[in-house]
């Protein structure tokens, strides 16, 4: 066997979250690597973060930031692992000091998708009666849906996957929200009973994506994770986060985008709500795609100029308060 000294280890550790879904994309991840350095031995570690433990309280209430990354953080900065396998719309858009967020993978689907009750298979979002109960956990959903259906009423879920399709099936809901990725890379797009459109919806920063984070000074991991790099889905991911740090005030807030690359030029869409849905904001931006993070950032200050921080402002007071 030959020592490498300078080049990435022999074997490499990835830091992974133990939900099915992020151990499905983690061993995405794992086995893309082995393929492309089959001299390497790449082993996965699993850690539970605080967003696996606490089950019971609101996400927008939690507020913090990096729930579902910052033990897989601590880990790459003790170094007990050298990369993470985030779903990219987990991952914080301000990493802490000394990570970088290394590698975008190919994107899914980001649209969100309507998962029915078993009653209501003959329905779609807009023939659902007034009163059904949509489960949702996301601001952003919360807000758009009410502004397009403001007939029908929203109750907060959270769990897995598996939880919330559970939930749902015992009756508890009449219909749920969830990404189409997630459906999708569990083996369960079955389930998906209406793709929302971006005209209804506009999906989270990121979703979709996976997100490779790893020490910002390792050049030999940066290196290996970056074969798995997909170039557009990169640039329209770097353009939606630029966009979401540029707006964000500090807790979970329903901003939504949509990003379309066509003839080397990216159209970012973005949106503010207000959570009662009353106030939406939209606008559109286009520029080369090179410029992707220049183009979010343009996008923000347009929204602001529009009035986005009041309603942000607005609803960061009220969650503090409920
Ligand atoms: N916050 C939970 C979360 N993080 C990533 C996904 C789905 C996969 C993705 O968007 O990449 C989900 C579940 C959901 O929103 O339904």
């Amino acid at each position: 066997m030959t020592s490498t000294v300078s080049g990435p280890p022999l074997t490499v550790h990835i830091g992974s979250r133990k939900s099915q879904l992020a151990l499905v994309q983690t061993h995405w991840v794992q086995e893309q690597l082995q393929k492309h350095f089959p001299d390497r031995r790449f082993e996965v570690h699993t850690m539970s973060t605080q967003g696996d433990i606490i089950l019971d309280v609101a996400l927008a209430k939690i507020g913090d930031k990096g729930l579902f990354t910052k033990e897989l953080e601590v880990g790459m900065l003790q170094r007990e692992t050298d990369l993470a396998v985030h779903s990219l719309k987990d991952l914080p858009t301000n990493l802490p000091e000394g990570l970088i967020l290394g590698c975008i993978t190919e994107r899914e689907n980001p649209a969100d998708a309507l998962v029915v009750h078993e009653k209501h298979q003959d329905k779609q979002l807009e023939t659902l009666p007034e009163g059904a109960v949509i489960g949702t956990s996301s601001l952003r959903r919360l807000a758009q849906l009410r502004h397009h259906y403001p007939h029908l009423e929203f109750k907060d879920i959270r769990g897995n996957l598996n939880t919330r399709l559970a939930k749902l099936d015992e009756g508890q809901y009449d219909a749920i929200i969830l990404a189409f990725a997630g459906l999708h890379r569990l083996g369960m797009a079955d389930r998906i009973h209406q793709v929302i459109p971006p005209e209804i919806s506009l999906h989270a920063v990121g979703q979709g994506a996976l997100g490779i984070e790893c020490r910002a000074n390792d050049p030999a991991i940066l290196e290996l994770i970056k074969v798995l790099e997909h170039q557009e889905t990169a640039q329209r991911c770097h353009a939606e986060r630029a966009f979401l740090r540029r707006l964000e005030g500090g807790c979970q807030v329903p901003i939504g985008v949509n990003t379309q690359i066509q003839d080397n030029n990216l159209t970012l869409t973005g949106m503010v709500a207000s959570l009662d849905g009353k106030r939406l904001l939209k606008e559109k931006v286009t520029g080369p795609a090179t410029d992707a993070e220049q183009l979010g950032i343009q996008l923000a200050e347009t929204l602001r100029q529009m009035g986005a921080q009041e309603i942000l402002d607005e609803i960061f007071a009220q969650i503090q308060r409920s």
